[in-house]
């Protein structure tokens, strides 16, 4: 189980000199914008420390928001956690029952921590598969810190690309039908272009609409698939697989895969001007 005073340790615990400073020299290159996670490895790490798997989940929460604090002072503007796929419905209900249970227990956390670092926490996924009280409580902190505009905190809950996409389309022709509803009559004949739906339509009704697409991609634990995770958004993004497991992602994983961005990042920034 997380703890409350994990709220001191994170914000106040890691604020070394050192870390300080190499965050500071880190600075003097590029800043990727966006950074996404997929965090592999939490049942592995509890295993590796004979520890319950729940615990492992615990320790990768904890590892998350390190993270967090960490994008926060480097100067990024995104960050965009895989906390849980519409797959990860398939894995043994008591596991489940205990992510869904570190995510109540992270929301109220996340709520103590933005009193503290002013950033927008944001939930993307399909939200209607959360149980009721577990949805109420990520739309009351999305509410309560829709305000800040510094740092975007996006949280993928029940995500899967292919539902995005799914969701996207949906949207996309509901709107596009009630537009035609509202013009028939008037001049129908004349709007047939406005009608197609177009590529800015989908991106409007994607659930990661709210950030761009993420410079650099991170997955831990020794995988190289992206698991439907931003399909859609990865086309120019750096591909980063450690074989760390999640919960022991250090400020020093982050330096690296930063740097290694940062000496990519006149090859990247080619490619986005190809596209
Ligand atoms: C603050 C916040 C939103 C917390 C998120 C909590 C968290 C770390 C969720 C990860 C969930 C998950 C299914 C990870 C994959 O590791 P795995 O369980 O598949 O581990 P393995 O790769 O060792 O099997």
């Amino acid at each position: 189980m997380m703890k409350d005073d994990n709220v001191g340790k994170i914000l106040f615990g890691w604020t070394s000199f050192i870390r300080k400073f190499v965050l500071r020299v880190l600075r003097v290159g590029p800043i990727p914008s966006h950074i996404a996670v997929i965090m592999d490895g939490n049942r592995r790490y509890a295993k590796k420390k004979k520890l319950d798997e729940g615990a492992g989940h615990d320790a990768g929460a904890f590892a998350l928001l390190c993270l967090l604090v960490n994008c926060y002072e480097l100067g990024v503007k995104y960050l965009s956690a895989y906390a849980f796929s519409i797959d990860n419905f398939r894995r043994k209900p008591n596991e489940v029952q205990k992510i869904m249970d570190l995510l109540r227990e992270s929301i109220t956390l996340l709520t103590r921590i933005a009193k503290h670092l002013p950033v927008r926490v944001h939930f993307a996924g399909n939200l209607a598969l959360l149980s009721a009280d577990l949805r109420d409580a990520a739309l009351r902190l999305m509410e309560a810190t829709a305000g800040y505009s510094k740092f975007v905190f996006t949280i993928c809950v029940c995500y899967t690309y292919s539902d995005e996409i799914i969701h996207a389309v949906q949207e996309s022709c509901q709107e596009k039908c009630n537009h035609i509803q509202e013009i028939r009559g008037i001049d129908a004949c004349g709007h047939q272009d406005e009608n197609l739906i177009k590529l800015a339509d989908i991106e409007k009704h994607m659930y990661m609409a709210i950030a761009p697409d993420p410079d650099i991609l991170i997955r831990t634990g020794d995988e190289y698939r992206l698991s439907n995770y931003l399909l859609w958004q990865t086309s120019c993004t750096q591909l980063s697989s450690l074989s760390t497991l999640w919960p022991e992602f250090s400020i020093w994983h982050l330096v690296w895969v930063v740097l290694n961005f940062q000496l990519n990042n006149p090859y990247l920034e080619k490619k986005k001007m190809q596209l």
